[in-house]
């Protein structure tokens, strides 16, 4: 039996994780309007009933409306927020006089905003006074949920209830989500994890073995659990499915975008060549550079984020990158 709360979800954005969602929450037994960017892309769900662009091969059921108007979710019950960390405040910032204070909005974007080096719910409850602000992350190639695959996602909401209602309304036989209240984990988790996809990537596309990406994955936890702590963010939450279980997915699976930055990089093509021309998003090439930012803020050691950053944007040459990581002193594990 579908929850009755929420039956109505407002989706900004027709990326290829939007409209992923919109699928699950159509799933759901829920109504959904799509707002998307691109007059094409609304024209192609509406008429086509698919999302060629952004994510083809899948049909979008009836149940999903597309708009170019941001006014049409004023009448929505909750609102996801599926635009690229860059552009998710200025989308809040027009939604806010649309969307009344009482609708939730769920940001599901994993980046941090460059301007101010602020994590997602800090930048969205700027823009929009007054509305509770939840994330929804985890391990979710958008590919895989859209056909319906088993996936698990955690929900952090600041209110325990409200977290619950909304996990209630999304799930689906196969999208299962687990909630909790550790919101700063959740935003974290699933940015830092983009950074560190594209370092595994680098590992694969330099063939530096098996060996080299477990090392990288697990260090990388361990800088991404130093950053959290240092900002409020449970160790729990980081280990669950926002933290490692979608830096796991993200530095192994060939769908990652990130991850396929980070193996062209290590085949010496430049960044900014392998991105050019690309409309989809790998938020870690913008998360990088914040990364540091936030570290040295914290006063937490980031070396191989650092490290991303140097190549993505510094022009760092990558065996000498390679080498000087592994040249730092020694020290304990837990230190
Ligand atoms: N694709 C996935 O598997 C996946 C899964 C989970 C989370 N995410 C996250 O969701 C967010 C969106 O990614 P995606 O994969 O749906 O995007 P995408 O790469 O498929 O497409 C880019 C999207 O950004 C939109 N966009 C670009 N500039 C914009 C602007 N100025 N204002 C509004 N929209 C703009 C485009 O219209 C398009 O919808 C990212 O933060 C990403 O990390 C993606
Ligand atoms: O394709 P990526 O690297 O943006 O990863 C997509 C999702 O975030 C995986 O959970």
């Amino acid at each position: 039996m579908p929850s009755s709360l929420y039956a109505h979800v407002g989706i900004v954005g027709g990326g290829a994780w939007g409209t992923a969602l919109a699928l699950t929450a159509q799933r759901a037994g829920r109504q959904v309007t799509l707002w998307a960017l691109e007059p094409e892309v609304v024209d192609d769900i509406n008429t086509a009933r698919r999302n060629q662009r952004y994510l083809p091969g899948h049909t979008i059921a009836a149940g999903i409306t597309a708009t170019s108007a941001l006014a049409d979710l004023a009448s929505c019950d909750v609102v996801l927020l599926v635009t690229p960390a860059q552009a998710s405040g200025a989308v809040a910032r027009q939604l806010a006089p649309l969307v009344p204070a009482t609708v939730p909005i769920v940001v599901c974007a994993k980046g941090i905003e460059a301007a101010a080096a602020k994590l997602m719910p800090a930048v969205v409850s700027d823009a929009l006074p007054g509305h509770s602000i939840s994330m929804l992350s985890g391990p979710t190639f958008a590919e895989e949920v859209a056909q319906g695959l088993p996936t698990a996602v955690t929900l952090a909401s600041p209110d325990r209830a409200l977290g619950e209602a909304l996990a209630h309304a999304l799930r689906t036989p196969t999208f299962r989500p687990y909630w909790t209240d550790d919101v700063t984990g959740v935003a974290l988790g699933g940015a830092i994890k983009n950074v560190l996809a594209i370092a595994c990537g680098v590992v694969e596309g330099r063939k530096l073995g098996d060996n080299a990406r477990a090392a990288v994955l697990t260090r990388g936890f361990a800088e991404m659990a130093r950053l959290g702590l240092a900002m409020g963010a449970r160790l729990e939450t980081l280990a669950g499915l926002a933290g490692l279980g979608d830096l796991t997915l993200t530095c192994n699976g060939p769908l990652s975008r990130n991850r396929s930055l980070g193996v062209a990089v290590g085949q010496g093509i430049k960044a900014a060549d392998f991105l050019a021309g690309r409309s989809s998003v790998a938020e870690g090439f913008h998360t990088a550079p914040i990364v540091q930012a936030l570290a040295a803020r914290h006063q937490v050691e980031m070396p191989i984020c650092a490290a991303v950053a140097a190549l993505l944007h510094d022009g760092a040459d990558i065996d000498d990158t390679i080498r000087a990581l592994l040249a730092r002193p020694l020290k304990g594990e837990g230190e």
